[in-house]
């Protein structure tokens, strides 16, 4: 594990080699995660990719930084630690509000970004008053008074079972993030409309959605699949919000046959 210091705040991330000539995998955490939700993937691509992960700032053990943010601020961090990290033409696969962050890194730096896998996110996602009830009700009450729901969006009904350990782990993953950083981020969410930079992207994409999420459905991540010249879009059974949790085996899979298909390279890694 280790930290670097970008831009204004130190990010907590990991790198994991892997042989030369493969693409390094990055990945991406959703709001209200760290770079955990990732393992059960990981774990199953290790080896064969080199691999990134990373905690948005506001998150798990990366700094605060000023608030609120913007989603540039989270791609202008994913960007600096790519070049700190020397990665370049990397497979940049994000999670929700991490799959805006792919999108927007997508748009900004082509150079650092070979393909995207989208998991569960879209070009817009919510509205503003949605986000904005949502950073009001943190402000007065904290993430806990709202977890419940969330995890209802997360989660399928199999998960939430009382007795599965892993549901807790999770919701206590949910609750001990900052709120400060949680709100912050809702502020990214509420002020992004990526509609006409993702319709400019010109790398392969494979767009990737829990059959049950609650938070973005299928028929929304199949609308940004639309925007994207070229893009796959696969649907995972008993999965929510967040596949890498729920079916991290399917996941990696599709990831690896999606990887299979990409032009071999000679992609340079740290
Ligand atoms: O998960 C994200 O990054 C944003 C989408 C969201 O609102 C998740 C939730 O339902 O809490």
């Amino acid at each position: 594990m280790q930290f670097a210091t970008v831009n204004d705040v130190i990010l907590h991330h990991q790198l994991i080699g892997g042989p030369a000539g493969r693409p390094v995998i990055v990945f991406a955490n959703s709001l209200g995660t760290d770079f955990r939700i990732w393992r059960d993937v990981v774990v199953r691509l290790a080896g064969d990719f080199p691999i990134v992960t990373y905690d948005k700032r506001g998150h798990g053990l990366s700094d605060l930084g000023q608030v609120p943010y913007s989603i540039d601020d989270h791609v202008l961090d994913l960007a600096a630690l790519l070049d700190r990290l020397d990665v370049k033409d990397a497979v940049i696969c994000g999670v929700s509000v991490g799959g805006m962050i792919a999108q927007g890194l997508a748009a900004k730096r082509p150079d650092l970004v070979k393909a995207l896998v989208l998991c569960d996110t879209a070009h817009k996602i919510g509205t503003a008053e949605m986000w904005n009830a949502r950073i009001e009700a943190i402000e007065a009450k904290g993430i806990e008074s709202l977890a419940d729901a969330v995890l209802e969006r997360w989660f399928t009904p199999a998960f939430r079972r009382p007795e599965n350990a892993a549901y807790h782990g999770y919701r206590n993953m949910l609750t001990r993030q900052s709120a400060t950083g949680y709100a912050a981020t809702c502020a990214a969410l509420r002020d992004a409309d990526l509609t006409e930079s993702t319709k400019r992207i010109s790398v392969p994409a494979l767009c990737v959605v829990g059959e049950e999420d609650g938070s973005t459905p299928p028929d929304l991540v199949l609308s940004m699949a639309r925007l994207i010249t070229g893009a796959r879009y696969e649907v995972i059974k008993g999965a929510g919000h967040i596949p890498s949790i729920e079916q991290p085996e399917i996941l990696a899979e599709m990831i690896r046959a999606f990887l299979a298909t990409l032009p071999a390279g000679d992609e340079p890694h740290g």
